[in-house]
């Protein structure tokens, strides 16, 4: 049988999992992944979802994409190095007012989710270049297309991921590799729960009250219903990155929260860059008492969003 071969990083919990468990599980067996995870011992729920697919179309390894060694150690195991699919999903969030935040956490953010990327290209591309075949899939988010307040350093670990795939994409043209950008909007996992609780841990002393207090009564307050309301869960997101990998042709770029859509596309109807902000200003604060919940909050964004396109709407507001 001639199965892909497909590499998973970030496997212990979430939309890494449901990934491994979702391709592993394929009706036409079409793939052989191996689901790797930073900590061997955190393989428990996977094991547990895999079942009957462990041992038969799925393996488990370790592999830290913040170590170079592990990344090596990890592909070296591979039969010929092969990867045919390889799923950058590994990452972790970070909410909160900058002056609370160190260097060294933003680090380990942008360490995680935009350096292990670059440590996975570095040791899976010139292998992909050599066989001319192979399909790079990034776990981004909706926030490598538009940036969120309270989400500052975590927008701009995403963007540095769609930047860098940008500018890859050609190059993997040329060798005739597939690049694709997956793009979820709020997804239900422990992402939540961790960012969350680090949240809660902050200092906000460091910050000024108005900021602190946006903060806390406007992001927070919201962030838990923000999830409940809008949430995929991460079954979906693996149900959506399932077809990409199985497509002849699949998108450079794929959203799999429609709700999010009119969002994201504010920044591309106004070269200027004021729309989305704008946009975004006015449903924080404006519309703050009327639309509290978070679901009427994006709802809100989508309707408004035609209305907001024309320049004479801006002007006039000026
Ligand atoms: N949840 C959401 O709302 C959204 C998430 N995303 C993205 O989806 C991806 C998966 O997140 P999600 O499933 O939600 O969150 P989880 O926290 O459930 O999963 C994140 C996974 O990444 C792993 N990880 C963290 N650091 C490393 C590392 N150094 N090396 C290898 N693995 C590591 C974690 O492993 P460990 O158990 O060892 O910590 C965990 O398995 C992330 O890239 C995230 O940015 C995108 C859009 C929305
Ligand atoms: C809670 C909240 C907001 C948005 C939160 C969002 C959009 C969260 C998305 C998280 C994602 C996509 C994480 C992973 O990539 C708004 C709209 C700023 C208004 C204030 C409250």
């Amino acid at each position: 049988m001639n199965q892909k071969v497909v590499l998973i990083t970030g496997c212990s919990s979430g939309i890494g999992l449901a990934l491994a468990v979702r391709i592993a599980k394929d009706e036409r067996k079409r793939f052989m992944v191996y689901a790797t995870m930073r900590k061997l011992s955190n393989g428990e729920a996977l094991v547990e979802a895999a079942g009957k697919a462990l041992g038969r179309t799925l393996e488990i390894k370790q592999l830290d994409v913040c170590d170079e060694e592990s990344i090596k150690a990890c592909v070296e195991s591979l039969p010929q190095r092969r990867v045919d699919i390889l799923i950058s999903n590994s990452g972790i969030g970070m909410i909160g007012p900058l002056e609370c935040q160190s260097i060294d956490e933003m680090d380990k953010v942008m360490d995680t989710n935009f350096f292990g990327l670059v440590r996975l290209l570095k040791e899976i591309l010139p292998d992909m270049k050599k066989r001319k075949k192979g399909h790079i899939v990034v776990i981004s988010s909706v926030m490598g297309l538009q940036g969120t307040l309270f989400n500052d350093v975590y927008a701009a670990s995403k963007f540095a991921c769609e930047g860098f795939c940008e500018s890859l994409a050609v190059l993997a043209m040329k060798f005739n590799l597939k690049i694709t950008l997956i793009e979820p909007g709020p997804v239900i996992t422990e992402f939540e729960r961790k960012v969350f609780k680090e949240a809660s841990n902050l200092d906000l002393s460091k910050t000024d009250k108005v900021t602190a207090d946006m903060f806390t009564n406007i992001y927070l307050k919201n962030y838990s219903q923000m999830f409940e309301s809008l949430g995929q869960t991460p079954e979906d997101v693996a149900e959506h990155t399932h077809k990409i990998i199985t497509m002849k042709n699949p998108p450079f770029r794929h959203q799999t929260n429609t709700l999010y859509t009119p969002m994201a596309s504010l920044k591309s109807a106004d070269p200027e860059g004021d729309l989305p902000v704008d946009t975004f200003y006015e449903g924080v604060f404006e519309q703050d008492k009327v639309f509290n919940a978070s679901q009427s909050f994006l709802k809100l964004l989508c309707w408004r969003s035609p209305k907001s396109f024309t320049l004479e709407k801006k002007e006039n507001k000026s």
